[in-house]
């Protein structure tokens, strides 16, 4: 694992208390979580939350982040937006471990409306323990950070 062992997370007024459940999480794995809010239940606008986190991976501040919104799917556009960002949105661990093995994201993207605590957790456990794979997926992701 590269030295830099910082997860990022952020997320929506709807996301609040599923992220707090994933940070607790994944601090007890030995990741260092940078929580970057918010932490008030008043409604906000995920495409701030979503950009704010994606710009700290963009950075390389933080080797990953996680953000959560209702669906994921918001949050997920926003930080795609910012450039050396890939992230996905998971309802699944299968497509949680791709996601990192296959495109190398550097993101997750989580749906508090969509899945329960349990599952998330999982799915989190999932993107996080998973490793790219290289080789022809390379080629792709290059293809993604520099199209025609
Ligand atoms: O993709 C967007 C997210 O699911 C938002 O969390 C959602 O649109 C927020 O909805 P509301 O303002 O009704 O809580």
């Amino acid at each position: 694992m590269s030295s830099n062992t910082r997860v990022v997370l952020s997320s929506d007024h709807a996301g609040i208390v599923l992220r707090q459940a994933v940070a607790d999480h994944v601090a007890a794995q030995g990741w260092e979580v940078v929580d970057i809010g918010p932490t008030s239940f008043e409604s906000t606008h995920y495409p701030l939350h979503g950009a704010a986190a994606a710009r700290r991976v963009a950075s390389g501040e933080c080797r990953l982040g996680i953000v959560v919104c209702g669906t994921g799917q918001g949050i997920m556009m926003a930080a795609n937006k910012v450039a050396g960002v890939r992230c996905g949105v998971c309802s699944d661990t299968f497509s949680a471990r791709m996601i990192r093995e296959h495109n190398d994201a550097n993101m997750l993207s989580l749906g508090a409306r969509v899945v329960g605590e349990g599952l998330a957790l999982e799915i989190v456990d999932a993107f996080l323990t998973a490793q790219f794979e290289g080789g022809r997926h390379a080629t792709r992701v290059d293809m993604i950070e520099a199209p025609e």
